[in-house]
């Protein structure tokens, strides 16, 4: 077995219910706070798509796991939206909530807090329906494939690239990490845009009963990787995580966000 195949086992143990309790409800996820984390990730992800400028058809979200607010800000810009994973645990507990089916997990105040940033007095259920609406379909993904969804893309089939907490999760080392990022950057048209959240200083994180190996990766790595991997960065922020946003959950130290725009191949 190789490295990236123990990854994809160490996977077999992850849970999607433990995983959303451990990151997306309070302290990591307190919208009465402008300092949590959740807060920062949303106005982020909220500034970068008020600019007007990342909109297309198709929109993919590359290990979206079980959430879905890294889209909440995006998705209306496009008629489209794929969400992947490497789990059909994690493909199942999406398709029950975009079915708005019983015992899946609580969105609303993500909505609620878009909304808000927003400012358009939009309600939240309006967007709810909305984003169930566009997500048109929820299929498998695997970075470390040359075309990490089968096929069927094409290099260059998006116009823009989401991903969160996906890649340094995923990768057994820094290699691999390259690799999966110009792997999914492959699926992008030149000049599409890429959003792209993760950890820095992370080695490791927990899902139920599944311990995650991740790969630290610093501000200046992720830099270098979007270099090689032809990215021209538009934006690039970090967080760095309060004793408050330290649960036991991880050893994460600081979260990045990016937004940046594949080069054109001309
Ligand atoms: N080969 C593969 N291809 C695509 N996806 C794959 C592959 N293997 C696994 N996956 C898929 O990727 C995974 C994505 S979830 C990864 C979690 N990352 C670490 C965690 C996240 C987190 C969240 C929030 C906060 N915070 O402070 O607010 C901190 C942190 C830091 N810890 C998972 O869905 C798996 O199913």
């Amino acid at each position: 077995m190789n490295s990236v195949q123990a990854v994809a086992k160490s996977y077999q143990l992850f849970n999607p219910k433990a995983y959303l309790q451990n990151n997306y409800v309070p302290p990591r996820a307190d919208f009465s706070s402008e300092q949590s984390v959740m807060c920062w990730k949303l106005r982020c992800l909220h500034e970068a798509c008020a600019k007007g400028e990342i909109k297309g058809h198709t929109v993919l979200d590359i290990g979206s796991g079980p959430t879905i607010y890294q889209l909440l800000s995006v998705f209306e810009n496009f008629d489209e939206v794929i969400m992947t994973d490497f789990l059909e645990v994690n493909r199942e507990e999406l398709r029950k909530w975009l079915k708005n089916e019983p015992d899946t997990f609580d969105w609303s105040p993500y909505f609620k807090h878009v909304c808000k940033l927003e400012g358009k007095g939009e309600s939240w259920q309006n967007k709810e329906k909305h984003f169930r609406e566009r997500v048109t379909r929820v299929i498998p993904s695997d970075i470390h494939q040359p075309c990490p969804l089968g096929k069927e893309f094409a290099s260059g089939s998006v116009d823009c690239l989401v991903s969160s907490f996906c890649l340094e999760a995923c990768s057994p080392d820094l290699e691999a990490f390259q690799k999966a990022l110009e792997n999914i950057v492959g699926l992008l048209n030149p000049l599409g845009h890429f959003l792209w959240i993760g950890a820095l200083e992370e080695s490791y994180y927990l899902a139920g009963e599944a311990k995650l190996t991740v790969v630290p990766v610093t501000e200046e790595m992720v830099k270098a990787a979007l270099g090689k991997a032809k990215c021209v960065i538009r934006e690039f922020r970090t967080y760095s995580m309060t004793p408050a946003m330290k649960v036991g959950v991880d050893d994460v130290s600081g979260i990045f966000f990016v937004w940046a725009q594949k080069r054109d191949n001309k």
